[in-house]
């Protein structure tokens, strides 16, 4: 025997986003659900044909899903939340998007980042039901890729220890209980598996990268000696990634067959593991060499270096080449990507090339190092042409960020004094009513934007479009009766890729698409150079929408620290340096905006959040720098211009004080997908600023109830301060269409009307 190739997941998406496709059109009804289950398997099936034909050992079964893994997960044990009809059993393909998208008679399941990705799962809910196991996915998974291609797969499940940590609705005290709930169903699904002459599980514990305490760890051991007891003649590979793991020593005793280590992400701290602790003789060893997180192709002399490092410590017949997470988390194949300029395609690697690289080096080993030396100096080459190219060597940029030392980015005075500049200037009524930016992309602003860039429209007729699309939503704006305008971001693609679209450093692919959440996707620019400021970006839209109103418009532009964790950045320099280059560039665009009249303007940091490190100890050496690239992007305008900012999707607990560091005069917050918990948060951190807070869910095409809103309004009211409060849905409307947007908001203004005349009528 000797050394293996493995993979722990594999896009959904499709090469050409079929699988969105597909979906979008079961929602809409113009796809029937039985054509529509025969196209997902379909799709299921190629993927696996694929991984097969590249020669993969061990191809995950069982990580495809018609949403979202945790999703999957949840309802495969029954946890359907009382708000959404069920009777037990199977859970219907109905209830199944109802807790995803949400439905007119219920809320959505609350969403959030995986991690620190740009992916998001459904929160499972485990307070309303006793887990019961419904159905053994991995199971029916095994058996399709087995019966229809031969493929005796390795089913990909989410962990106990994982799932438990990532759902809500119990407090910890329940825990315990909840173990002994969900352990048993662990058990029979391994046991079913374990029958049908399985060979490999994968069981997914990331969390086991995550800060945890010596107690949880304890907890692991105890669940994990139960599921092998189970079924001890199956193999478990024990899969991380993401970083290093905690508790090498415990994690490397578990009874389990194998563990998968993140090799990419958690280098420095597994190496020193592996080298000084050893590894058990009787287990197999993961090793994640080839980057899941980014696009760039190895440099496959250093990973083989890497690898001899690590067979002098484990043994070749003992090891699993692998890439260093699910490829969940880049785009499918660089195939298409014709337009790319070679200096960077050469340097880059997606899914299907990631494989490839696995059995590049898999070769090596199997044949000898001079059987693949000309893939080798394949990406040797590759790489040293970009890191010597021009573009990544701009002296200006370097010198910039290395006198950044000096300086202050300090607004000129402090927030109490601006505000009340500002209040005095502004005169806006208590509870003012925002929109956090995007208003409908619809099909008719998506097709034009092709056409555009088709070359069937001039760029003088799409920019009158566009212009027309923001007059449109001012009057709209206008009749709802809000107080603080947007213009809509008609013109952007999306909040990164228009920003990279128009900054020197970044480039594009024409299909590099990466599943976000459901069936969204987003096109990460890739930062293969220095970052530049070129000229204004969003100044003409702004100025536009101001001059056709007399409220004010905010300004809108994506933050650094978001344009940096939502691209695919260059690796050979420190995201903190580039997330410097990009605050510098959009300082300009503030200037810019400021100077054109603009009174308010919004950096967005919806990505701020998920970039934190996994680890508690890095925390502050991120968010030092993080916080510091906002505010160069921020500190230089005037007392008077007020700068917002917005975060969604994810945890504000633990992070409010550097939040409040960020100085920005309003903060918009996503609340009413997680059901209002984080508000309590900002009251026990006295939380002195300005805040908006989500009064609904924008995910769901469902139209919130005036009576709804004031309920979401006068719980916020409970822990806050009414003059420091804003109203507005949790996040940009982009998504939805327009008739609902429009009811929507009538009822936000609405809810928002009956709450400012009481309060107003209570004051003396
Ligand atoms: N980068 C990023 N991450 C984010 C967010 C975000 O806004 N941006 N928001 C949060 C939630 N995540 C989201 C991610 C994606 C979308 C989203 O709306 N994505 C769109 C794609 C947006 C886009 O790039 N649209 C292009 C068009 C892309 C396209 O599909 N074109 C068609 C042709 C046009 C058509 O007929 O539709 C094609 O190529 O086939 C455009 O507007 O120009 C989608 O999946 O549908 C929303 C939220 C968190 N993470
Ligand atoms: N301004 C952006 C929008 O409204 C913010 C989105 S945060 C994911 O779409
Ligand atoms: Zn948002």
């Amino acid at each position: 025997m000797s050394i293996k190739s493995s993979n722990l997941g594999y896009p959904r998406i499709g090469e050409n986003r079929e699988w969105k496709k597909a979906l979008e059109a079961f929602w809409a009804g113009t796809l029937e659900e039985s054509n529509f289950l025969q196209q997902m398997e379909q799709i299921r099936l190629h993927h696996l044909q694929k991984q097969k034909e590249k020669g993969i050992d061990y191809i995950p079964v069982g990580d495809f899903t018609c949403y979202d893994h945790m999703l999957d997960t949840a309802v495969m044990f029954g946890l359907v939340p009382k708000r959404f009809p069920y009777e037990g059993g199977v859970v219907p393909l109905q209830t199944y998007f109802a807790m995803a998208r949400g439905s007119q008679e219920a809320i959505a399941c609350e969403m959030t980042k995986w991690f620190n990705t740009n992916y998001h799962y459904i929160v499972p809910e485990i307070g309303d039901r006793t887990p019961t196991l419904t159905e053994n996915k991995p199971l029916l998974a095994y058996r399709e890729a087995k019966e229809k291609l031969g493929i005796k797969g390795k089913p990909v499940i989410v962990g106990p220890y994982t799932f438990i940590k990532l759902s809500k609705g119990y407090v910890p005290a329940q825990l315990p209980a909840l173990i002994l709930q969900l352990v048993p169903l662990y058990q029979q699904i391994l046991r079913e598996l374990e029958q049908e002459g399985v060979e490999w599980v994968q069981l997914d514990e990331p969390i086991l990268v995550s800060s945890l305490s010596k107690e949880e760890m304890e907890t692991v051991s105890y669940i994990y000696k139960q599921l092998h007891e189970a079924a001890p003649h199956l193999n478990i590979m024990l899969q991380t990634y993401f970083d290093s793991v905690e508790f090498y020593p415990d994690v490397i005793n578990l009874p389990v067959q194998g563990i998968g280590l993140d090799f990419v992400h958690g280098i420095g701290q597994n190496l020193r593991y592996l080298t000084t602790c050893g590894f058990p003789e009787d287990k197999v060893l993961g090793i994640g060499v080839v980057d899941g997180r980014n696009i760039w192709r190895s440099h496959l002399p250093h990973k083989w270096k890497l690898l001899r490092t690590i067979t002098s410590a484990v043994p070749e017949d003992r090891v699993w080449l692998q890439p260093s997470s699910s490829l969940l988390h880049v785009p499918v194949s660089i195939n298409q990507e014709t337009q790319l300029d070679p200096l960077v395609k050469e340097a880059l690697a997606f899914a299907d090339e990631k494989l490839d690289e696995i059995q590049v080096l898999l070769n090596g080993f199997r044949s000898g190092e001079n059987a693949t030396i000309e893939e080798f100096t394949r990406s040797q080459t590759a790489l040293s042409n970009l890191a010597q190219s021009p573009e990544r060597n701009r002296l200006k940029v370097h010198e910039s960020v290395a006198n950044l030392g000096h300086q202050h980015a300090e607004r000129q005075s402090p927030f109490v004094q601006r505000r009340k500049k500002q209040q005095q200037e502004k005169k806006l009524p208590l509870l003012p009513t925002t929109t956090i930016g995007s208003f409908p992309q619809t099909l008719e602003v998506r097709q034009a934007r092709q056409k555009w860039r088709k070359g069937e429209w001039t760029t003088e007729f799409y920019e009158e479009f566009i212009q027309e699309q923001i007059e449109k939503w001012i009057k709209i704006q206008e009749e709802i009766g809000l107080d603080v305008f947007v213009h809509g971001e008609f013109e952007r693609t999306d909040m990164v890729e228009f920003f990279g679209e128009k900054l020197a450093g970044f480039t594009f692919t024409k299909n590099g698409w990466v599943q976000s959440y459901g069936s969204r996707c987003v096109k990460p620019p890739i930062i293969y150079a220095d970052v530049e400021f070129l000229e204004p970006m969003t100044v003409k839209e702004s100025e536009f929408a101001q001059s056709l109103t007399t409220k004010p418009v905010k300004g809108m532009i994506t933050g650094p620290v978001t344009i940096l964790n939502w691209s695919f950045v260059r690796d050979d320099i420190s995201r903190k340096q580039v997330a410097y280059q990009i605050a510098l560039a959009l300082r300009h665009e503030v200037e810019a905006l400021e100077a054109a009249g603009i009174q308010m303007i919004q950096v967005d940091e919806p990505a701020l959040r998920e970039g934190m490190p996994l680890k508690k100890s890095a925390w502050e050496n991120y968010l030092n720098w993080a916080v510091k690239a906002f505010r160069l992007t921020t500190s230089s305008v005037q007392d008077n211009t007020q700068i917002h900012t917005h975060m969604c999707y994810c945890e504000f607990h633990d992070f409010i004080d550097s939040i409040r560091d960020l100085d920005a005069d309003v903060i918009s917050i996503e609340t009413s997908r997680s059901h209002g918990e984080l508000v309590s948060s900002f009251h026990e951190h006295a939380y002195e600023k300005e805040i908006g807070l989500g009064v609904y869910d924008i995910h769901s095409s469902r139209i919130p109830s005036v009576e709804e809103i004031v309920s979401m309004i006068e719980r916020g009211l409970q822990v806050l301060e009414p003059a420091q409060f804003w109203i507005n849905p949790d996040c940009g409307l982009k998504t939805r269409g327009k008739e609902e947007t429009i009811a929507s908001l009538r009822n936000m203004v609405t809810a928002t009307l009956i709450v400012r005349d009481r309060l107003t009528s209570a004051q003396p």
